[in-house]
């Protein structure tokens, strides 16, 4: 009796024990499978390419003519995240995008692009988007939509950086403005793409991207050289890119046959300079972010002529942009100038309506 009584408590306590194991066991897989999904391995299972619009649940978004339709929300935990550093901040080279392995959230196509314009301060206000919490960004220009547009929007979206629910997607090429097929494929990845032109005054523009075009080939003729297709008759030659980019009108005119104005955002390049919390107070409103960049993060530094960030990300020193963001430009004849202010003139002012925007060029 007493041997069968210690049996039972003997068998008792095996189960017991057993159960305990059994309990264990479970919740070291669940540890190991929730680990592995935090570390994003979960990601390679094979998935739709669908945008990231979480306002827009269950909605079928084009990519590029097929139909695909948008799957529930991201599960994403709201852990910290390393961003990438552009080079361009630290050192003015052109920026490599150097990835630090952050492995939490997804990578969603852009919701929001800088497609121009070339010059314009794009850098600026992108480097100053990227404080934002709520803002991943690609450090370099993906060039999507104008030069790799047949490696496929797979390949485009592998290039932005992972980002959890409450984050946007950005990326900026400057070149996209002035692209003719931009509009339509930005359109097929997503019809709600916001759209950000940082416009400055043409003149001014031009000569710095004569100057840029100028530090890559010392022997370049004058500026006003290339800027005039018959000197003596004060014709401007059109057809030289540094003059063709500042007619904005016209760049705009054909992204306007795709989107509606309401999806564009124009940054004043000349405010950015002299007003960059006011500017971004734009901008943060504009994308539907809380105003996090303010007034707080900017000071001016008197020897690079410049607003620069008191703390950008990932940094705790303050830090301008490189040597070649806020160049000197060469001294341009007077004559000359008065010349191309003639000749942008009339497409400032078509710019000012389509926009109801006086960026105060004239
Ligand atoms: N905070 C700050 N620091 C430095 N530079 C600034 C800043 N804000 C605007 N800018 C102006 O940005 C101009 C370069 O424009 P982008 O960045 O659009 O150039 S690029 O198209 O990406 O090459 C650059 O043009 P240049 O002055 O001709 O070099 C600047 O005038």
């Amino acid at each position: 009796m007493g041997c069968s009584k210690w049996r039972a408590a003997f068998n008792f306590g095996h189960l017991k024990a057993q159960s305990k194991l059994s309990v264990l066991f479970t919740m070291i897989i669940l540890f190991t499978y929730l680990f592995y999904c935090l570390n994003g391995f979960c990601e390679s299972l094979p998935r739709p390419v669908y945008d990231h619009h979480t306002s827009l649940p269950n909605e079928f978004i084009l990519h590029d003519g097929q139909q695909t339709e948008q799957v529930g929300v991201h599960n994403a935990s709201p852990i910290s995240l390393v961003r990438e550093q552009s080079s361009e901040i630290k050192s003015g080279a052109p920026s490599i995008n150097i990835s630090i392995a952050n492995n939490f959230g997804i990578k969603s196509f852009p919701q929001a692009i800088i497609i121009g314009v070339k010059k314009g301060g794009t850098r600026a206000l992108l480097e100053f988007l990227r404080i934002h919490p709520d803002v991943r960004a690609v450090g370099s220009e993906p060039h999507f939509f104008d030069r790799f547009y047949d490696k496929g929007l797979e390949w485009y979206r592998n290039l932005m950086p992972r980002s959890m629910e409450s984050q946007i997607t950005m990326e900026k090429t400057p070149s996209y403005f002035i692209t003719k097929e931009a509009p339509r494929r930005v359109l097929s990845m997503s019809r709600h793409t916001k759209l950000i032109v940082v416009v400055r005054d043409p003149v001014t523009r031009a000569i710095s991207d004569y100057t840029q075009t100028l530090t890559k080939s010392p022997g370049l003729p004058s500026f006003q050289n290339l800027a005039f297709r018959n000197a003596t008759q004060g014709l401007i030659d059109r057809s030289w890119s540094a003059i063709r980019i500042g007619i904005y009108a016209k760049h705009l005119e054909n992204w306007l046959r795709y989107f509606p104005l309401s999806r564009f955002l124009f940054v004043s390049g000349e405010r950015l300079v002299t007003d960059p919390a006011g500017e971004m107070g734009r901008v943060q409103d504009f994308l539907g972010l809380k105003r996090v960049v303010t007034d707080k993060h900017f000071y001016f530094n008197q020897t690079k002529g410049f607003p620069c960030l008191k703390k950008p990300e990932g940094s705790s020193r303050p830090r301008c942009l490189g040597k070649s963001k806020g160049r000197p430009h060469p001294q341009i004849p007077s004559e000359v100038l008065l010349k191309l202010r003639d000749f942008y003139r009339p497409f400032n002012l078509k710019f000012y309506q389509m926009t109801s925007h006086n960026f105060g060029w004239d």
